[in-house]
């Protein structure tokens, strides 16, 4: 039997794990096996997925549109041997994903005779849209443009002005395009995985390049927990340029014993870390991302410079072949 495949797609930060996390929390009737693609060194989304799931696959070294597309479709050949677990896949797409790149995965067997693609779906962020690059903001409404549905997040951040000249924005795009204003990427999930009136012709245009040609990462990692304090210099320190930020954190707070997980977010220009009751992870690690040009060293270093103890995981391209993705079983 073939599987119905849910890509959910959209800019840097714009919910999309969040999404996936609502999903997991309100499956439905389904059981869902989840493919999560990162763009940076490290896939920090794999952790940030918040339900136990045992039926998760990591996608990372690279954009799922463009350079890594083996791996998603070896990653989907090994849903397919499982298949008899799962109603349905859950494809979270990296944030400089084009959509066209993904869908194209698709065409190809053995993938074409086991999965199709039942709905496409995307994030933005409507309280930053406006304020990104030209070729992000063309890059933000061709995922919008083809999708079936595209969900308005992060509407509680921005007067109704704003959403309004979003709205105007992307329409202007693609009249016909399907808008649903949303916070916190609450959806139910009958509208996503309900049956879609899906875009009739979605265009299957060859992906222009790379996105690493685009954007470019920077991943670091601490060996030893981390005090709260010099984590947060370093955030407040992070030049503006940054698009993206995440991590992972051990952090250590006055009078506490053991290190709490904190979980760092840097997008549109803000910043958050948020502490968890949970014990931090062995190990901290932060994914910075900018156009390729932008992620100033100096000023990076600088940052780092308050939090001491970073060491640089490796780029993509100085790595070994990318693992291949495993399914946990
Ligand atoms: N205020 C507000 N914050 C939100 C909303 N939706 C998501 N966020 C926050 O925005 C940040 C980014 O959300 P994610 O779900 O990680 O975004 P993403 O699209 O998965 O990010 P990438 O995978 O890095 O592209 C997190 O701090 C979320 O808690 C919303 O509707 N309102």
């Amino acid at each position: 039997m073939m599987l119905p495949v849910t890509i959910v797609c959209g800019f840097l930060g714009a919910g999309k794990t969040t999404l996936i996390n609502h999903l997991l929390h309100n499956p439905g009737s389904e059981r869902l096996a989840v493919l999560v693609n990162d763009f940076g060194a490290i896939n920090i989304d794999q952790d940030l997925i918040k339900v136990e799931t045992e039926n998760q696959i990591e996608l990372s070294n690279g954009c799922v549109c463009c350079s890594i597309r083996d791996d998603l479709a070896s990653g989907l050949v090994s849903v397919s041997r499982l298949s008899s677990k799962f109603t349905r896949v859950l494809l979270e797409c990296s944030g400089v994903s084009h959509p066209a790149g993904v869908l194209r995965v698709f065409d190809n067997d053995p993938i074409r005779a086991q999965f199709y693609v039942d709905g496409l779906f995307c994030l933005i962020d409507t309280s930053n849209i406006l304020e990104l690059d030209y070729q992000s903001t063309e890059l933000a409404i061709d995922q919008a443009a083809m999708s079936d549905l595209v969900l308005l997040n992060k509407t509680d951040l921005v007067p109704e002005a704003v959403q309004l000249e979003v709205r105007q924005m992307l329409q202007a795009a693609q009249r016909s395009m399907k808008l649903l204003d949303v916070v916190n990427a609450q959806v139910s999930p009958e509208i996503l995985f309900g049956p879609t009136e899906q875009v009739r012709h979605r265009a299957r245009g060859a992906v222009q390049g790379k996105h690493s040609d685009v954007y470019e990462s920077a991943s670091f990692y601490w060996d030893a927990p981390i005090r709260a304090e010099a984590f947060r210099g370093f955030a407040e320190a992070l030049p503006s340029q940054i698009l993206r930020g995440k991590g992972l954190l051990s952090l250590t707070i006055k009078d506490q014993e053991r290190p709490s997980r904190g979980i760092f977010q840097f997008v549109g220009k803000r910043s958050s870390v948020e502490l968890e009751s949970a014990e931090g992870p062995e190990r901290s690690q932060v994914v910075l991302i900018a156009r390729r040009g932008e992620l100033d060293r100096s000023a990076i270093d600088a940052a780092l410079d308050l939090c001491p103890g970073a060491r640089a995981a490796l780029p993509i391209a100085q790595r070994r072949r990318p693992r291949r993705p495993k399914i946990c079983e």
